[in-house]
């Protein structure tokens, strides 16, 4: 059966996108299978600093590494200058403005979200960290005082229906600025 999914000349995407937001509401992904519908290089700043060791130390009430953002800088930077990247993380302050034009914060009601970090095991802690961080839209702010309100984007991600649409919005916004 034929592919119902359009197909976009991959080498007219030339801009850099963002996708942003609490960990747990599905940056990876949609950022994964926008990435592979219209040819874009998916980058996951997680997996990033992992692969390279990219760490200044152990956060130890958030049971988490710290990145190192400058080695993380420097080593996409010369994939962001090339163009055509989806970059997933979950705070945006730390990259230069002028690297993305367009930035997708997704959003998920606090109760799918406890059910999702729950499952990841999570624990207290972070728990409330990132609950809260959502309850009070850091991160949706962070974005909008970052990269000016007119280059963000809010996408809500609580049910399966919602990621096919959410893409659908994505591709269109990105074909509508190319
Ligand atoms: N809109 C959605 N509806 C249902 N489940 C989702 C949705 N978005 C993400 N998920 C699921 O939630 C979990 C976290 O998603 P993930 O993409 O890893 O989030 P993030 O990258 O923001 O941490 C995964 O198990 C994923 O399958």
């Amino acid at each position: 059966m034929a592919s119902k999914i359009p197909t976009y000349d991959v080498q007219a995407v030339s801009i850099n996108i963002l996708i942003s937001g609490t960990p747990g509401v599905g940056k990876s992904t949609h950022a994964a299978e926008l990435a592979s519908r219209i040819g874009l290089k998916y980058i996951n700043i997680n997996d990033t600093a992992k692969e390279g060791d990219m760490y200044d130390g152990w956060d130890s009430e958030l049971e988490s590494k710290i990145l190192n953002e400058d080695m993380i800088l420097e080593e996409i930077g010369l994939l962001i200058k090339k163009g055509g990247c989806v970059v997933d993380y979950h705070s945006c302050d730390l990259f230069p403005k002028s690297w993305f034009k367009l930035v997708f914060v997704l959003r998920t009601d606090n109760t799918v979200l406890y059910d999702r970090l729950k499952e990841r095991g999570y624990n207290e802690v972070k728990m409330k960290n990132n609950i809260e961080c959502e309850i009070f839209q850091e991160l949706l702010e962070e974005a909008r005082e970052h990269f000016g309100i007119d280059s963000v984007i809010e996408l809500f991600s609580n049910y399966v229906d919602d990621i096919e649409k959410n893409l659908e919005i994505m591709i269109a916004t990105i074909k509508g600025l190319k």
